[in-house]
């Protein structure tokens, strides 16, 4: 499936979709629980794909209008009769790796072309460290993995450079393990608000934490705790956010987008980023509502994703039309997404006419006019969305494989056309 991108401006209001990352963690703790209704679910791909996971284990999920029944299984798995699917979502896969751990048996874990590429070796080492036979089938920490039960606890160390998946998968299972566990992390935590936006849902649903951090950092996790999660309803979403909000500064044009308050999501970095590149920006937290106008001119600035690797191909676009030099530094970790996004970033951007110096894990973008092209959406949810956008500025242009905007966020065009973009889907 295509998009064909015309210069547009967009105006008006739009409801931000539910948090995929608050989703995945409200259903996965509410099937380590007993009875709990998650409000406002997002149901997305990604999201599915960890409902089929819980089910798999035992959990009855029930959705109904605006929520998902969870009849959890408390902590006491079945050893899923299937191999587990989880598509595209790294998320799942990480959390059902760890949580499969837990289960009296042997389960697989595969999914997707892209899912069997990403890595895995610093969780399953750990695991191993924990007691559990945990491996991957070709031997290269990628998926199809295999775990086979045993989770006892103890002390393990992991490498925080790769992704924060593996840290909060590891404190979502430890809890139920028979022996206190402490995960230090070595090096640089990358990613690290996922990992807050994980503790702080085990807190909700009444299961303790203790982070020590003296130079470096690790997870004290008390073992056999109890899950209790009644109710949850899910935050909006400021990764999805960030296109509606970035379109209007790169446009010239006002959005109010609501359904966005306090959570420990990093991404509400985009606010910063956009004040600091120039757009009239606000955001009442009360309300839940940032109102954005673009002033149509946008200054370059530095930009570390150590903390928000999923703002990088927003930023790329948005530097793609300031004026100066734009750093995106500290990126290395946006290499393992569904693809290599620094690297189809500066691909397709250069097919737009725009200058992009690829390193190690760093992008510098120096801001021109961006041409309208025909450019590859790599099968990736942010890159189709951020390539759309570019194309709203630059005119003229298609994005391929855009149905991938069904992991996050399946509204995406419809929110875009109901705003007064100028977007035309096609076949092929
Ligand atoms: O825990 C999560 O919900 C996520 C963590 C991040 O991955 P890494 O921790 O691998 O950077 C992020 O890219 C992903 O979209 C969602
Ligand atoms: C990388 C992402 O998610 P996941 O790791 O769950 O595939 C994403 O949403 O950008």
């Amino acid at each position: 499936m295509k998009v064909s991108a015309g210069i547009s401006r967009i105006n008006g209001e739009v409801f931000a979709p539910s948090s995929k990352s608050y989703t995945h963690r409200a259903i996965t703790i509410a099937s380590l629980s007993e009875e709990c209704i998650v409000y406002r679910p997002l149901l997305s791909a990604d999201t599915l794909a960890t409902v089929r996971a819980c089910e798999a284990f035992g959990a009855r999920i029930e959705k109904q209008h605006d929520r998902l029944v969870v009849h959890g299984f408390r902590g006491k798995l079945n050893v899923p009769d299937n191999v587990i699917d989880v598509a595209n979502s790294g998320t799942t896969l990480r959390f059902m790796t760890a949580i499969s751990a837990l289960a009296k048996g042997s389960t697989v874990l595969t999914g997707d072309s892209s899912i069997r590429t990403r890595p895995n070796k610093p969780l399953l080492e750990v695991l191993n460290d924990l007691g559990v036979e945990a491996f991957s089938t070709r031997g290269n920490g990628c998926a199809p993995l295999v775990v086979r039960g045993g989770f006892n606890g103890g002390n393990a160390t992991i490498d925080g450079s790769i992704s924060s998946q593996f840290i909060s998968a590891l404190l979502i299972a430890s809890p139920l393990t028979g022996r206190d566990t402490t995960i230090s992390i070595r090096g640089d935590l990358k990613s690290r608000p996922y990992v807050d936006v994980t503790i702080e849902m085990l807190r909700q649903a009444g299961v303790e934490i203790i982070t020590k951090e003296n130079g470096s950092i690790s997870f004290v996790i008390p073992a056999n705790q109890v899950y209790d999660l009644r109710e949850y309803t899910v935050p909006g979403d400021f990764s999805s956010a960030s296109y509606l909000l970035a379109t209007a500064a790169m446009t010239g044009s006002t959005v109010f987008v609501k359904n966005l308050f306090p959570s420990k999501q990093g991404d509400v970095e985009i606010i910063d980023v956009l004040r600091r590149m120039g757009a009239d920006i606000t955001w009442d937290m009360e309300e839940g509502t940032v109102k954005i106008t673009g002033k149509g001119k946008l200054e370059a600035i530095t930009f570390d994703a150590g903390a928000t690797p999923d703002l990088v191909p927003t930023v790329a676009v948005l530097a793609a039309c300031a004026e100066g030099v734009t750093h995106i530094k500290n990126a290395e970790h946006v290499r393992y997404k569904e693809t290599d996004r620094l690297h189809a970033m500066a691909v397709e951007l250069a097919k737009m006419g725009i200058s992009v110096k690829e390193e190690r894990d760093s992008l510098t973008i120096t801001g021109g006019k961006l041409q309208g092209a025909e450019v590859h959406g790599w099968h990736d949810h942010r890159i189709v969305m951020s390539l759309t956008i570019a194309g709203m500025v630059a005119g003229d242009t298609t994005v391929d494989t855009v149905e991938s905007v069904d992991i996050s966020y399946p509204g995406f065009f419809d929110d875009m056309k109901r705003l007064g973009a100028n977007l035309s889907m096609l076949e092929g």
